[in-house]
């Protein structure tokens, strides 16, 4: 089975996509890797969702939020961040947004000079490194080489620092059975207590939610959709009777339910 991940190789992305499939196959952002499996040219990709000390992944919130696919498995990697370089004395740090945010306090501390650069993935950075005397990457340490030095090791700023990616497949793969589940929903309405009352709809039948972000829904300001993870199949009774009262609130909007899945570790 084929994934599609971010590249180039020896990303985050691409370790955690090892864990679904030996034939990685990469692109250069997430919306292109959710477009792409939204059109069904790959069977899964694997995209970052979420991050410990940085949060969202809004690229990502937003790309399913505007597409049709499924979420199959979450996979949950600890992220230990190296500064690669080919000598100590460098001029810019390029590396993926997420990471320069993750080891924020590290490089205002030990290199308060530098230029910060962001690039589309933290391998970008590592190459920009191997090409560019002045730039220094930051990156999974397995990518320095034998042209590159490890100047660094786990710099970034909380040493419990995980990224939890999502797997996503055609909706037609979504399935009902999982630990967790995901849905997206546009309420297209604004009245005191209405996220009151899409937070009822879970507690009331004691369903713990894990997560709940609010996206700008694009339409016009201050009118948002949430995405919404918690813990319980989509095959529960309870889970079933939450969603209804959900659609019923969103009913001048839309439900997506992306599926249910289980949770994965990749320690690597
Ligand atoms: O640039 C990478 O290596 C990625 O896989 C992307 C990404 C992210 O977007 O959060 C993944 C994990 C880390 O949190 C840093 C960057």
């Amino acid at each position: 089975m084929q994934v599609v991940t971010l590249g180039p190789e020896g990303t985050y992305s691409h370790r955690a996509a090892s864990a679904v499939s030996d034939d990685v196959v990469f692109r250069e952002s997430v919306s292109a890797i959710v477009a792409a499996v939204d059109a069904g040219k790959f069977e899964r990709g694997v995209v970052p969702i979420e991050n410990s000390i940085e949060g969202s992944v809004t690229e990502t919130l937003d790309a399913i939020a505007d597409s049709d696919i499924a979420v199959t498995q979450e996979i949950v990697t600890p992220i230990r961040h190296a500064l690669l370089a080919q000598s100590p004395n460098f001029e810019t740090v390029a590396s993926h947004s997420q990471a320069l945010a993750q080891c924020r306090s590290y490089l205002e501390r030990e290199y308060p000079d530098v230029d910060l650069e962001a690039v589309t993935s933290t391998a970008k950075g590592v190459e920009y490194a191997r090409d560019d005397p002045t730039v220094a990457g930051i990156g999974h340490p397995g990518n320095a080489g034998d042209d590159l030095v490890v100047v660094a090791e786990d710099i970034q700023d909380r040493s419990s620092n995980s990224t939890r990616f999502f797997v996503v497949a055609p909706a037609s793969e979504r399935s009902q059975g999982g630990g967790k589940s995901t849905v997206v929903v546009y309420p297209n309405a604004n009245y005191p207590g209405l996220l009151l009352e899409l937070l009822e709809a879970f507690a009331e039948r004691d369903i713990n939610l894990s997560r709940i972000e609010s996206r700008p829904s694009g339409n016009r300001l201050g009118d948002y959709l949430f995405h919404i993870d918690f813990e319980a199949g989509l095959y529960e009774d309870r889970a079933k009777e939450a969603l209804e009262e959900v659609e019923e609130i969103a009913a001048d909007g839309w439900v997506k339910r992306l599926g249910s899945y289980d949770r994965q570790h990749v320690v690597d």
